[in-house]
């Protein structure tokens, strides 16, 4: 088949990678944080509620927060946690609103989503990896008290943050044609 060239766009929705493992030290400023976030608040939000808003624990506080979050895991698995949390070189904890109704909540999120991949995006190419965490420590409501949510709040994700040795290899994504239909009019 022939290759047509990918827009800038394109390549690097098709690069960018979930970046898991092996973090480099190095801190993440909080500059740059900001500086991609401004940017991806621009995502498509529903009557502009934009319904989200951030905790950002910067490096040096990170091990304090992962001593914090291990704290929250029964006694025998507070050691691999520590270390698990102390991963990353920083974290941006996404806090959304909860709303009472099921088409604003399915807005919101949908909001939300968007906005994180475009911070993700935009932090793949500037270097900085990033993946989105939905363990079961943000559904908890003692960690939820720990870091100041509202009754009206539930937190969307943390994004595990940091500069990266290695790219990690990519997974094969289904071609489109193989899940699209056309509609065909039956009157
Ligand atoms: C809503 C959402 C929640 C996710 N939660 C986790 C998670 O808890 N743990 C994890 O390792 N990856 C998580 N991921 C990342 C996916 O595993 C990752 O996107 C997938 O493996 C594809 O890899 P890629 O992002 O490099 O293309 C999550 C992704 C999304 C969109």
């Amino acid at each position: 088949m022939e290759q047509v060239k990918k827009s800038q766009l394109a390549q690097i929705i098709r690069e960018r990678r979930s970046v898991k493992t092996g973090y480099k030290d190095d801190p993440v400023p909080q500059e740059l944080v900001l500086e991609l976030l401004n940017d991806a608040v621009y995502a498509p939000t529903h009557k502009l509620r934009e319904p989200w808003r951030f905790i950002f624990v910067p490096t040096d506080a990170k091990p304090f927060f992962a001593i914090e979050m291990a704290q929250h895991y029964p006694d025998e698995m507070f050691e691999y946690r520590v270390k698990y949390f102390n991963e990353p070189a920083a974290y941006l904890i996404v806090v959304m609103t909860d709303a009472e109704n099921e088409k604003q909540r399915d807005e919101d999120y949908g909001a939300v989503c968007s906005m994180i991949q475009n911070f993700q995006l935009l932090a793949w190419e500037r270097g900085l990896g990033s993946v989105w965490k939905t363990n079961p420590h943000i559904y908890d409501p003692n960690v939820k008290e720990a870091l100041g949510l509202q009754p009206d709040e539930k937190i969307a994700g943390f994004l595990h943050l940091g500069f990266f040795h290695e790219a990690p290899e990519g997974q094969p994504r289904t071609p489109a044609e193989e899940k699209f239909t056309v509609y065909k009019p039956r009157l």
